[in-house]
């Protein structure tokens, strides 16, 4: 059985610069906007359905900019390796978290310094988010 859950995930950048982060229910920490990518799907396309059901999000699939493929230990899933397509997305108007969203906050370079952050998103996206 592959120990690799592949996902396509978007570095979310709001009018104002800052970034979202999501908090899926019944777990405890933050991570990027996105999930699964099904089998033959284009990670762009499967970044694109995540969006719209979790958050509401509609997104024009030719302005995601691909950042490139960054892994890490799965938060949720002991022994498997998450492996993220990641794309920056500009968004405009107000997201609406889904049901399976518990929390979703906005951060800017220094705001996230007291959540619990899953290891990709704290050891590689937002190092990137801070350095952009
Ligand atoms: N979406 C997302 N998943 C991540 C990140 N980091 C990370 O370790 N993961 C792991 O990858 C798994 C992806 O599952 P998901 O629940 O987001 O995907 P999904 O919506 O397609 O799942 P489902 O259809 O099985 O409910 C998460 O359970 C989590 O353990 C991240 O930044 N974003």
């Amino acid at each position: 059985m592959s120990r690799i859950i592949h996902i396509a995930a978007a570095l979310l950048i709001g009018p104002d610069g800052k970034t979202l982060l999501v908090r899926k229910r019944n777990t405890q920490a933050f991570m990027q906007p996105g999930g699964k990518i099904e089998p033959g799907e284009q990670p762009v396309n499967a970044l694109a359905r995540e969006l719209h059901e979790e958050l509401g999000v509609r997104i024009d699939t030719a302005a995601a900019v691909y950042l490139g493929a960054f892994s890490a230990p799965a938060a949720n899933e002991p022994g498997f390796e998450v492996r993220c397509e990641l794309f920056r997305v500009q968004v405009e108007g107000a997201v609406e978290a889904a049901a399976e969203i518990e929390e979703a906050v906005w951060v800017d370079r220094h705001s996230h310094a007291y959540l619990e952050l899953a290891p990709l998103t704290r050891d590689h996206i937002l190092p990137l988010y801070t350095a952009g």
